[in-house]
């Protein structure tokens, strides 16, 4: 059996809205839109692989939350699959692999193009954004809870 490299792609939850990230390489994949994250490495669990990158790629403190059920294929070899996370500290900076961020509110979507293999699992976390079916993640981080 072949090895399947694991990818996963944190949908980064803030007051309501989702993070959206430009890569800035390879060539065939600049310019377009994805979930931040990366290759699970040896020993890593995927929520530790998850948090270590937006540390790494954003500046950015996180906690996972769900799992979005489903994976993808971004190319032979490689699975993606991904989770919601908390913004718990930090402000997102493009530090490595984007030159570009947006927060994203439900309905703002399609204002960027995300990769192919994304598109499931951005239209499930915008579902359940507008929804309100995500805890912990509707509120600004760091404001008081005020509901
Ligand atoms: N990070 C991320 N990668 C994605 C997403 N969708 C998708 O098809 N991919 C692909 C692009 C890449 O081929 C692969 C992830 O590679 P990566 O370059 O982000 O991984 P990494 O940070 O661990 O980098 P490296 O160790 O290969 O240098 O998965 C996504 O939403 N997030």
């Amino acid at each position: 059996m072949t090895d399947v490299r694991v990818v996963v792609g944190g949908a980064v939850l803030d007051g309501g809205r989702l993070l959206a990230a430009r890569r800035s390489a390879p060539a065939a994949l600049a310019g377009r839109w994805e979930l931040p994250g990366g290759k699970v490495e040896p020993g890593e669990t995927p929520e530790e692989a998850l948090v270590r990158e937006l540390r790494e790629e954003l500046g950015i403190e996180t906690e996972p939350l769900d799992r979005i059920p489903g994976e993808w294929a971004p190319r032979p070899g490689l699975v993606l699959r991904v989770w919601t996370a908390r913004l718990v500290s930090g402000e997102a900076r493009p530090l490595q692999d984007h030159d570009e961020l947006r927060w994203l509110a439900p309905g703002q979507e399609d204002e960027v193009d995300w990769l192919d293999q994304d598109r499931p699992a951005v239209a499930e976390v915008m579902r359940r954004l507008g929804a309100a079916e995500v805890s912990g993640a509707l509120y600004p981080s760091g404001a008081p809870y005020a509901p």
